[in-house]
């Protein structure tokens, strides 16, 4: 029997019918909606598509987003102003930088480091993150959270199951294992440099990719009923010139294998900009006292 697929699609469009009710009462008692501000720098078609679909999904809910675009060329400290700048403005709730930066010139830590923790949007600040490893409350990244929401939704048991998260990157890997911990899953971080992947994740309950390379997780990887979530992005190159979008799993093989199993597109990716909504949302309410 085919595994069933984990529906990032049905489950975002469910959290922004949700969304768009809690925004209106919170917008009608409070006077303002919540305000979502992203910075985007130089022109990655990638990460322009990514903040237009963030735009339109605020629209959307009736977040009212702040966008900025700047040049490539623009210096490390125009875009720290502009960060201190929103973390000071009372109509902005969240901020977030859009990763990659381009080039070499610009420090993304330093920048993420001038964030107020109470709007960072995608849970990238330090203080967030140590909240995470604390089990403290705090803001969450999305893709992270995305994937835990989807396995809460599809009622998946994670404590005491055997959870192997291929990528140790700090938007992906390493949360998303204090997630799984954090749900007494029992957590092995792989990476580029582990011995013989394939008996590593055999033994995997869960296993969760994030590598970013095509067909890494192969059937022979993966143990029959595993739930197997990819969070992998790879554009590969088709004879039509448009590119196809895949994952990090071989889905053709591994889908008749696993319990469960997550599509690229139509997956996590569609969760990320769910999640970052739902975190402008609570950095509002928690900053106007309403949580
Ligand atoms: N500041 C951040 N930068 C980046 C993040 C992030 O969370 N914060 N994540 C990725 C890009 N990303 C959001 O920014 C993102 C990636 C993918 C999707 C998505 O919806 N994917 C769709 C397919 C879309 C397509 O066809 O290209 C899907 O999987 O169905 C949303 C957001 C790196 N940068
Ligand atoms: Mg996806």
């Amino acid at each position: 029997m085919p595994a069933q697929l984990l529906d990032g699609k049905v489950l975002s469009q469910r959290m922004y019918a949700a969304m768009t009710t809690q925004v209106q009462e919170l917008t009608t008692k409070y006077g303002r909606p919540p305000g979502l501000a992203v910075l985007m720098v130089g022109d990655n078609p990638a990460s322009a598509a990514y903040v237009r679909n963030k735009e339109r999904a605020c629209e959307r809910v009736g977040i009212a987003s702040f966008g900025t675009h700047f040049p490539t060329d623009v210096t490390q400290a125009e875009l720290e102003q502009t960060i201190q700048a929103l973390n000071t403005d009372d109509r902005v709730d969240g901020i977030l930088v859009q990763l990659p930066l381009p080039g070499n010139h610009l420090d993304g830590t330093a920048l993420l480091l001038k964030i107020d923790p109470s709007k960072d949007a995608d849970g990238l600040h330090p203080d967030n993150l140590g909240r995470l490893m604390r089990g403290e409350p705090g803001l969450r990244s999305c893709t992270p959270n995305g994937v835990m929401e989807m396995l809460k939704a599809y009622d998946i048991a994670v404590a005491g199951k055997k959870a192997v998260v291929i990528g140790r990157s700090i938007l992906v890997g390493k949360p998303i294992a204090l997630m799984l911990l954090a749900e007494n899953a029992t957590v092995t971080i792989a990476h580029s440099r582990t011995p013989d992947l394939a008996t590593v994740t055999q033994e995997a309950d869960i296993v969760v990719a994030a590598v970013g390379r095509p067909n890494l997780v192969t059937a022979d990887m993966v143990k029959p009923g595993a739930v197997v979530i990819d969070v992998g992005i790879n554009r590969i190159p088709t004879e039509s010139g448009k590119g196809r979008l895949v994952g990090d799993v071989d889905f053709a093989a591994v889908e008749s294998i696993a319990s469960y199993i997550t599509p690229v597109p139509g997956g996590v990716g569609q969760m990320t900009v769910a999640m970052l909504l739902h975190n402008t949302v609570l950095s509002y309410s928690r900053r106007l006292g309403e949580t």
